[in-house]
Order: structure tokens, then sequence, then C-alpha cells
């Protein structure tokens, strides 16, 4: 039987959360795991309260019977645990595979620590062979993927089957091909200047750990400093 390598890297990444915290949840395949199991602790006896980064991680959550609460009721979290489409050694990674990339970075820039968990082929030298998600307001997104386009990278704007795909805040995501972002601060400062653009999927100094689940049953940990 082969080993569910994404399963792996979460409930490693579980292991973090202690009882009286507050838990930012993730979105994705990966993330998915590390919900299914802080559900078992959960009916074991563990108390956390937690904030979902996305509709459908908020739909597991209340199933699990993990408490949930607004991010507006709540300070700050302890801890978030995500997935990444791809993380480099630095611990920068790209996010937003999933839609939620809005959503993830304010919850993982308003928790105290953020891991990220990962299987190994998310694990990269230079970021940028998977398409960047971008969040773009509707208002013109002509304009907006033009003007992400001219940043030197192929743009598609996402769709859903004959429709456009819409966040959960009601936006799009245009899909940015660069193949290698040489810098990805660079980057984001010139993302951060176009108009439309509501956020990207670049996380650079937030996540403080990578748990990266290998084929062989093995797990990596990658310690990062986060400058929040
Ligand atoms: O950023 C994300 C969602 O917006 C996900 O964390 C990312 O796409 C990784 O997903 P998966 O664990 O399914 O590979």
């Amino acid at each position: 039987m082969s080993i569910n390598v994404k399963q792996l890297a979460a409930e490693k990444a579980v292991e973090y959360v202690k009882d009286g915290m507050r838990v930012g949840l993730g979105t994705g395949s990966t993330a998915y795991w590390a919900i299914r199991k802080l559900g078992e602790r959960v009916s074991e006896g563990l108390q956390i309260t937690a904030v979902a980064t996305s509709q459908a991680s908020e739909d597991q959550a209340r199933e699990l019977g993990i408490p949930l609460v607004a991010f507006s009721d709540v300070d700050s979290l302890d801890l978030t645990i995500d997935g990444a489409d791809e993380l480099d050694g630095a611990l920068q990674l790209i996010k937003g595979g999933g839609g939620a990339l809005l959503r993830e970075k304010i919850v993982a820039m308003g928790s105290a620590r953020m891991i990220v968990v990962a299987d190994e082929s998310k694990a990269v030298t230079t970021l940028g062979k998977f398409p960047l998600p971008v969040e773009i307001v509707p208002f013109a997104w002509e304009w907006t993927v033009a003007a992400l386009a001219k940043l030197g990278c192929k743009t598609e704007l996402r769709r859903s089957g004959e429709d456009l795909y819409k966040t959960d805040n009601g936006n799009y995501i245009a899909d940015c091909r660069f193949e290698a972002i040489e810098s990805a601060a660079e980057l984001a400062l010139a993302l951060q200047r176009i108009p439309g653009v509501v956020e990207h999927g670049l996380f650079i100094g937030i996540a403080d750990l990578a748990i990266i689940g290998k084929k062989d049953g093995t797990i990596e940990i990658i310690e990062g400093g986060q400058d929040r």
C-alpha cells in the first residue's frame, strides 16, 4: 500500500496544536488531512477554537465538531496550518491553487506561527513553475490581466467549467505563469502596484516551519525566520 504523504505531513503538523490554542485552518487536499486529524483530537477532548480560510474548510470543520469562530471575533491566532503549491528553501511560498489565497494570507498573517504542510513534489529551488494565482476584482479585469502580463508572465483567467471562477470573496483569479521567479520580493512589490489586484499568492516571510512528507515515509522539516 502506498503512503499518503499529504496525510503524513499534515498529521505531524497537528502535533504542534495544544490545548487552548486558536488555530487557523488552511485549504486544500493537504490541509484537509490536518483538519481531519484535528477533528479526531477534538473528539478525544482537545480544546481549541478555529478560524477557517474557506467555505470548504469551514464545512469540513463543522462536520467534525471543531469549534469555529469568525476571525473578527479573535484578536489573533496561535497557529495556522496550511498547504502550498510550491515552497523554496527560504520558506517562500506560492499559494492559491485552491483559490483561497486572500483569506489564507489574512489568517496566516494574523497567526503567531504558520506551519506549511506539503508533499515533496511541492519543494522547489526556484518558485514559478506553478502559475502564480493573483486575486483580482471583476471590474475592468481585462485591463488588470493585461497589466499582469506586462510583468513577463502568461496569464490566464481561471475558469470553473463554462463560467469564470469566483473566489469566496466574489473576485476572479488570474493564474500567471512565470516559469522562474528570480526575486519573489520584487515581484510582490510590482504586483501590489497594479490597481485591481486584491492579493497575490506569494507568501514571503510568513511561514515559520515547513513539514514535508516523502514517499519513503520520512518527514523533512525546514525552519525559517518569518518577519511579520
Ligand atoms: O493555497 C491553497 C489553496 O488556496 C492550497 O494550500 C494549495 O493550493 C495546496 O493545495 P493542495 O494541498 O491541495 O495541494
